[in-house]
């Protein structure tokens, strides 16, 4: 029978393997199972710093994400909107007059000749489903203007270092024109990053119908809410969550993520069908891509 090796000799492997395994094998797992990681549990990680890109989208990738590249820009006239809280969990924020009328006129001059037909994504590909989707988009040039908007959005989040706004693009419904409910977040925060949140702007609101609604939030209980909710439908409108209406330069804004990362069901959402008219909306999504410890050294 094979005799069993010396407690010394165990003692001295272990010695060699805890270095192998520290410098070695766990970044290689880290690397190959990205799945395999702990995620983010807790609370505090959310907005935990540390020093190196993860590997999410590429934060250099103009395409997707507006980088700060330090190209100064002026913003006219002065920022004042007042927000009202609806919501604290997950949180969900009306913003009135978030774009000034000169804005939002300008960003529909500058888009009127760059929609192309909206498209959906369903974790694999992209296709144009007017089922799903009916609108056309414009992706938005970085002017003056756009560039206010990106920091205005990142002001109003705290200028967290991780959140990157994504580039812009306006959609424009006309009559018949949705959205179906789904959701902004992707569930993909343990692959590198996720939406963290979402500004819903009303460029244009010439429409009836169109609202944004969310059935899965509960209508607050201030009447006054009805100057941006719809109020009219009752009983049956109980049933039917809430819903925004359009109202050219106001906002809605929620949080996408809960402090864990994983996202909130209640941001559940689509945009009615325009019954007749024009809405052009704005979308300004903020990119959380946390930057990973112990990465590139
Ligand atoms: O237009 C709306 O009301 C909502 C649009 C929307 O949910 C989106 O573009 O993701
Ligand atoms: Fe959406």
């Amino acid at each position: 029978m094979a005799s069993l090796p010396k407690f010394s000799t165990i003692l001295t492997w272990t010695l060699y393997f805890i270095p192998v395994y520290i410098f070695i094998l766990e970044p290689l797992l880290r690397d190959s199972f990205p799945g395999l990681q702990a995620g983010y549990p807790d609370s505090t990680s959310l907005f935990d710093s540390s020093d190196a890109p993860g590997p999410g989208i590429n934060l250099t990738d103009d395409s997707f994400i507006s980088p700060e590249d330090g190209v100064p820009f002026t913003c006219p006239g002065s920022e004042g909107y007042q927000v009202h809280l609806l919501s604290r969990e997950p949180l969900v924020m009306y913003i009135e007059n978030f774009v000034s009328e000169a804005e939002a006129n300008h960003i529909l001059d500058k888009s009127v000749n760059k929609y192309t037909p909206s498209i959906v994504y369903d974790g694999q590909t992209e296709r144009i489903d007017p089922s799903k989707r009916l609108s056309d988009r414009a992706l938005l040039d970085r002017d003056d203007t756009i560039r206010c908007l990106e920091d205005r959005a990142r002001a109003f989040q705290g200028w967290h270092p991780d959140l990157y706004i994504e580039r812009m693009w306006a959609q424009r419904y006309n009559a018949s024109g949705h959205y179906r409910h789904h959701y902004d977040w992707a569930g993909s925060l343990a692959r590198g990053g996720d939406r963290f949140s979402t500004f819903m702007v009303y460029l244009e609101a010439d429409c009836e119908g169109g609202g944004t609604n969310f059935p899965r939030l509960k209508m607050p209980a201030g009447k006054e809410w009805c100057r941006f909710l719809e109020c009219e439908r009752s009983g049956k409108g109980k049933e039917m969550g809430i819903t925004f209406k359009p109202i050219k330069g106001n906002a809605v804004f929620w949080e996408n993520l809960r402090p864990d990362g994983t996202g909130y069901p209640e941001t559940w959402h689509a945009a009615f069908p325009v019954t007749r008219g024009k809405k052009v909306g704005l979308n300004i999504w903020s990119w959380y891509q946390p930057k990973r410890r112990n990465r590139g050294r």
